[in-house]
């Protein structure tokens, strides 16, 4: 099942995509439906195609920030700041940067969680895309937009692999903020 839309519809590089991510019933939570990347970054093609995607989309819009969150973010964030030729800006969990950091706390579809960004990590007027494998209540997105937009930095918008079936009012958690999917989940199977 694929989210439509993105403009990519019929785009077969999102079949690929959506079936190299595994669910895994019950992770790290009863009720849970776990969706793991890890399959689609053993693909070559899958993991290129993926991140291609985004820099298609993201090239020539004058983003000079890509900030990815930990940790997941962190796994197709570089590889797309550094082919639009963008910086990379990590948005850590706590206690990870070690220089001065502004704090942002949110809620988690399973428990509560905070991210830091380094001060001066990002300059006023910058244009921002933020990175993520996944979105699900958009509380970790909301939180990383917090953090650029409080450094004055543009967040164009927010690019996540997975997008979950909207919940728990998500795109009011965003504020209107822009986000670009590239596929839903696959209904349960086995694994
Ligand atoms: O939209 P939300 O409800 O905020 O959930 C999405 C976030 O949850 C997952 O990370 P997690 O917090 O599990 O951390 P991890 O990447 O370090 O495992 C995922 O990678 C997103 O960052
Ligand atoms: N269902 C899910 N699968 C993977 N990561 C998640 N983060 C929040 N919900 C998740």
């Amino acid at each position: 099942m694929f989210a439509a839309e993105n403009g990519l519809k019929g785009d077969p590089r999102l079949q690929a995509i959506s079936e190299a991510i595994r669910v895994i019933p019950h992770f790290p939570k009863t009720g849970i439906m776990f969706q793991d990347i890890t399959p689609l970054l053993l693909n070559h093609k899958v993991f290129k195609d993926t991140v291609d995607i985004f820099v298609d989309r993201y090239k020539d819009m004058g983003i000079s920030v890509v900030a990815g969150i930990e940790a997941r973010g962190f796994m197709f964030g570089p590889s797309i700041a550094l082919a639009i030729g963008a910086k990379f800006v990590p948005l850590r969990k706590p206690g990870k940067l070690p220089g001065k950091v502004i704090s942002e706390t949110y809620e988690l579809e399973y428990g509560k969680d905070c991210l830091e960004m380094h001060i001066g990590a990002v300059q006023q007027g910058e244009r921002a895309v933020v990175v993520d494998d996944l979105v699900a209540t958009g509380g970790t997105l909301s939180a990383a937009i917090k953090l650029l937009e409080s450094m004055k930095a543009e967040v164009v918008e927010c690019a996540c692999v997975i997008g979950l079936p909207d919940v728990k009012g998500r795109q009011s958690r965003l504020n209107g903020k822009p986000l670009y999917i590239l596929v839903e989940p696959r209904e349960f199977e086995d694994c």
